[in-house]
């Protein structure tokens, strides 16, 4: 296949992408025909990064109209947002920490865990090799060739964007993609590179799965066995992100604005920061703290902890100082399109003064949802709220 070449002097890649702002005129910018031009490039946004491009392509620049402020601009002077809460695991006074827990799943759907259990020797050497997976070279016969997709039925797979096609932006970002279970992938379909490095990941992170849906049982007023016994914590994916450094950072996105559509997510950022939750009308830095975990609540616990709990809207600043990497791992039988599993407000948390917000929904349904609408501001949730 041959890019097409749409004439610009910034940059001079094999894949001359429009830089041309919106004065331009619109016939000369073929939308679709620049997506696929990098997406057949098989290497993504690091591959044109490597090329020298100095200039934000055109299908990655924020709309105006979508412009929000991205840095703090939205937060009064003299009014810091408080930071998200810590909580430690391991501090031995269990109701303490279900009790944190219960508070910021409900006020935040966001928090940061330490005394986790998870090993910094398997957390440091995951992100290492999601880093050295990213930086390996892309070209024909390279791991990045091979796994390059966006097939639904891969279980490991590499990208630019899962929604490059669907979004209105696409995001400054690429992924490796590694569904664990229900079916754990064949070991000969990862990369050399990071196979047992992401194999261990996994495994240790979901055992803190476990644990941290246990917390949020009991946070329920539920048995602890409850959200796993409804399988909450079945199917796990992996997604491991590379976010360039960006020329015009101000131009571009890393992530946009968007809720986690499972029941709960574990992610691991390195040191570089850019991830933001969208907290009382502001943008609030989620900042890098060194072996910490941040959780977060996904949709389908917003749903069947009938608004108990928060899935919140978070997104990911593109930035110029470095790459950065994270490991996002997702919980739920929405992993599997084939799930018959069907999910409703918790019946034991129902009672004359706690109706059900929102209607049931077939697991697998609700995913296909969420896919078809791509990265954006929450809306896959509202269409079950009744
Ligand atoms: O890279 C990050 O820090 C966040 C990624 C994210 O929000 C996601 O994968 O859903
Ligand atoms: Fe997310």
């Amino acid at each position: 296949l041959t890019p097409p070449t749409i004439h610009d002097h910034h940059v001079h890649t094999p894949l001359t992408m429009s830089t041309a702002s919106s004065e331009s005129s619109p016939a000369a910018y073929d939308r679709t025909a620049e997506l696929h031009a990098l997406d057949t490039t098989y290497a993504g946004v690091r591959g044109l990064v490597a090329s020298g491009v100095t200039h934000v392509p055109r299908i990655f620049r924020v709309p105006d109209q979508h412009h929000e402020p991205r840095q703090d601009g939205t937060v009064p002077a003299g009014q810091e947002p408080a930071a998200i809460p810590i909580i430690d695991l391991g501090c031995g006074d269990h109701t303490a920490v279900v009790a944190a827990v219960r508070r910021a799943a409900a006020q935040w759907g966001f928090f940061k865990v330490t005394g986790h259990g998870v090993p910094e020797d398997t957390m440091a050497m995951a992100m290492d090799a999601v880093r050295a997976f990213h930086e390996a070279d892309g070209g024909e016969g390279s791991d990045k060739a091979r796994l390059y997709s966006r097939e639904p039925a891969r279980a490991v797979k590499y990208h630019c964007n899962f929604d490059l096609y669907q979004s209105p932006v696409a995001n400054w970002r690429d992924t490796l993609y590694l569904r664990m279970a229900p079916t754990p992938p064949d070991a000969g379909d990862l990369p050399d590179n990071c196979r047992n490095a992401l194999f261990d990941y996994a495994h240790q992170v979901k055992s803190l799965g476990n644990t941290l849906f246990e917390l949020l049982s009991e946070a329920l007023g539920l048995k602890p066995s409850h959200l796993a016994d409804i399988e909450c914590n079945q199917g796990q994916v992996l997604l491991c992100h590379y976010y360039p450094p960006c020329p015009q950072p101000e131009l571009a996105i890393g992530t946009s604005r968007h809720s986690d559509g499972g029941f709960l997510t574990i992610l691991l950022q390195d040191e570089i920061g850019g991830l933001q939750i969208f907290s009382e009308d502001q943008w609030v830095d989620v900042a890098p703290t060194p072996g910490a975990f941040i959780v977060n609540i996904g949709d389908l616990l917003q749903l069947i902890s009938n608004d108990g709990f928060r899935s919140v809207e978070h997104r990911v600043l593109a930035k110029n100082v470095a790459p950065r990497v994270s490991i996002a791992n997702f919980f739920g039988t929405h992993i599997d399109p084939t799930s018959t599993r069907i999910y409703s407000p918790i019946k034991e948390l129902l009672s004359d003064e706690n109706l059900p917000l929102y209607r049931e929904t077939l697991a697998g349904d609700y995913i296909k949802h969420y896919y078809s609408i791509g990265l954006d501001a929450k809306t896959a949730l509202s269409h079950y709220r009744l």
